[in-house]
């Protein structure tokens, strides 16, 4: 069996970071395992074709919940990366960190190291601003953010509309003040995806010391005694770590490979016949993600991106693109958005995420017709759900109760994001291009059980689940990482990845789930984060 120092499991956003960290040091010997291809794909490294790698539905997970009865009976369909580079080379790359407060939380809740001022140097040490400087953001990170190349008219008129009902413009989401609306920066470079696999790995990956493996899954984890000193694949080979595993699977997949491995609540491993390695009852446990609910509304004229991907359009973005790595395929669509106060406490609860054209889903047709989606998404979901396995057997599906909009407090915040959306859709300048209000039909809002029931109906993933493997203090029943990301009750595991987020934080999750894994690097090599 060979032997390496460091095992990492999943070549996602935070097992990208990892890998460059850890091989640092020419004296470390690395594994990265990922269950993905490479990512050859060109559409991958075009920002704007990101939806033709999720429609080709070959470099992502298509995870699917159990029928939610918060979404009328529906599944939560989660498409996830699979593929090096993970969410970071699927997603529609906006940068965003979060809230001070969701951080400062996070210490409050027992996890000491993570206030705002803690996690602000992981940040900058991985950050290349293209535009921004001075305290809050990074020069000298290999993961370049920079402005938007291009700013489609629609997305321009959303932003001035939601200032015209007196919404304020922000140019940096990531700085003092997150509120407001406005155009937001994404990991893109040249007019290329920055995923963490090009910010991270391409580099790592000419140091002998790493070895990157693809399309090779982790099963479980190999222990002795209470150490994990390996792990064995789903093709039955196996690998030994002589220092540390660090799990970076994502949310979905690492209490999988937990509770394979022993680690959960006792007795329901027990019951499956796994033997008990750790009894963790918060493994799973936790689930959340952010939802958001389409506000739609059709132009006047046929001036969304709508067709531009087939026929001589496409072939005109094209040529532009091959030749100046700028127009409309360098944006990542999702331009621009903001972060808005609808509940009058301080602190922005609901997110815009908006594109110039009328999107669909994975389990819905979109809407016919020229237009804009507006897509109000509440920041701090109050609903929990839990991934359980079914069976001891790792190609099973496991038992997913993604349990959304359970607490009212969820539907609430959606309702008034749906609300403010309308509120802009039907300012000035918007309402000069937009002839009628697809989604919710007119007259929905009006009548409070048809908007809730619209909005049980409608609400989709944006992708961030979060919180299945949570930070907490040591007596923390429910904790399964301490805040040096050490699994409880077993020697040689940490996890590194956006299951270990106690809460959610308030806006998209691939910087943050980056910085997690910059900490994680710095806890297990001892060299401190220069930021
Ligand atoms: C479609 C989409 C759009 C998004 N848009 C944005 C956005 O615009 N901005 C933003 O900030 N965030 C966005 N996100 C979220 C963000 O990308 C994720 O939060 C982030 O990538 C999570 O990082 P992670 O390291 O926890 O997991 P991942 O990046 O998902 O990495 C996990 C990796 O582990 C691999 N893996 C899983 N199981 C195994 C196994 N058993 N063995 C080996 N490997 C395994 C997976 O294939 C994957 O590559 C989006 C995500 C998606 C899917």
């Amino acid at each position: 069996m060979t032997t390496y120092d460091y095992i990492i499991v999943g070549g996602g956003s935070s097992g990208c970071v990892l890998a460059n960290r850890l091989s640092e040091n020419p004296a470390h010997k690395v594994l990265l395992i990922e269950s993905g291809r490479r990512d050859a794909d060109p559409w991958i490294h075009i920002p704007a074709t990101f939806f033709k790698v999720l429609g080709k539905g070959i470099d992502i997970h298509p995870y699917a919940s159990n029928p939610d009865k918060g979404l009328n009976g529906r599944p939560s369909i989660v498409p996830q990366g699979n593929v090096l580079g993970g969410g970071s080379s699927v997603n529609a790359m906006i940068y965003i960190r979060g809230h001070r407060n969701d951080y400062d939380t996070w210490s409050q809740m027992g996890c000491e190291g993570w206030s705002y001022d803690d996690v602000l140097p992981a940040f900058r040490s991985l950050e290349h601003n293209e535009r921004l400087n001075g305290q809050f953001h990074g020069k000298k990170g290999g993961l370049h953010v920079s402005d938007p190349r291009h700013r489609h008219p629609l997305s321009e008129a959303f932003v001035q509309a939601a200032t015209e009902i007196g919404i304020p413009h922000n140019d940096d989401f990531n700085g003092a003040d997150q509120a407001g609306v406005g155009f937001y920066q994404s990991t893109t470079h040249g007019g290329r995806r920055w995923s963490s696999a090009q910010a991270f790995l391409r580099e790592a990956e000419k140091r002998p010391n790493l070895t990157v493996l693809t399309e090779r899954k982790v099963a479980r984890l190999l222990f002795e005694g209470q150490r994990a000193t390996g792990v064995e694949l789903l093709d039955g080979a196996t690998f030994r770590a002589s220092r540390e595993i660090a799990l970076t699977a994502g949310a979905i997949a690492t209490p999988k490979i937990l509770q394979l491995s022993g680690i959960g609540d006792g007795a329901h491993l027990a019951a499956l016949g796994i033997p008990v390695i750790a009894d963790l009852p918060g493994v799973g446990a936790n689930y959340q993600d952010h939802l958001e609910v389409p506000v739609q509304g059709e132009t006047r004229e046929p001036i969304s991106i709508l067709g531009h991907d087939r026929g001589l359009r496409a072939a005109g973005h094209m040529l532009r693109y091959l030749t100046s790595h700028r127009g409309l395929l360098s944006s990542n669509v999702v331009e621009c958005g903001g972060f808005v106060d609808t509940a009058g406490t301080g602190q922005p609860d609901v997110q815009f995420h908006v594109l110039p054209v009328l999107i669909g889903f994975v389990d819905r047709e979109a809407e016919p017709g020229h237009g804009l989606s507006i897509g109000p998404c509440y920041l701090r979901p109050r609903s929990r759900g839990w991934i359980r396995l079914k069976s001891a057997d790792p190609r099973e599906q496991t038992d997913f109760n993604a349990n959304l909009l359970s607490d009212p407090a969820d539907i609430e915040t959606l309702v008034r994001g749906v609300e403010t959306a309308i509120r802009i859709l039907d300012a000035p300048a918007l309402a000069k291009l937009v002839k009628r209000r697809v989604l919710p039909k007119p007259g929905v809002e009006k009548d409070p059980e048809a908007l809730r029931d619209y909005i049980r109906q409608s609400a989709k993933t944006v992708f961030h689940p979060a919180g299945t493997a949570r930070m907490g203090r040591a007596d923390d029943r429910m904790a399964v990482v301490g805040s040096d990301l050490k699994v409880r009750g077993v020697e040689g595991l940490r996890i590194c990845d956006a299951s270990v987020m106690p809460t959610l934080v308030s806006g998209n999750t691939n910087a943050p789930t980056m910085m997690i894994a910059a900490k994680a690097a710095a806890f297990m090599t001892g060299k401190a984060i220069s930021g």
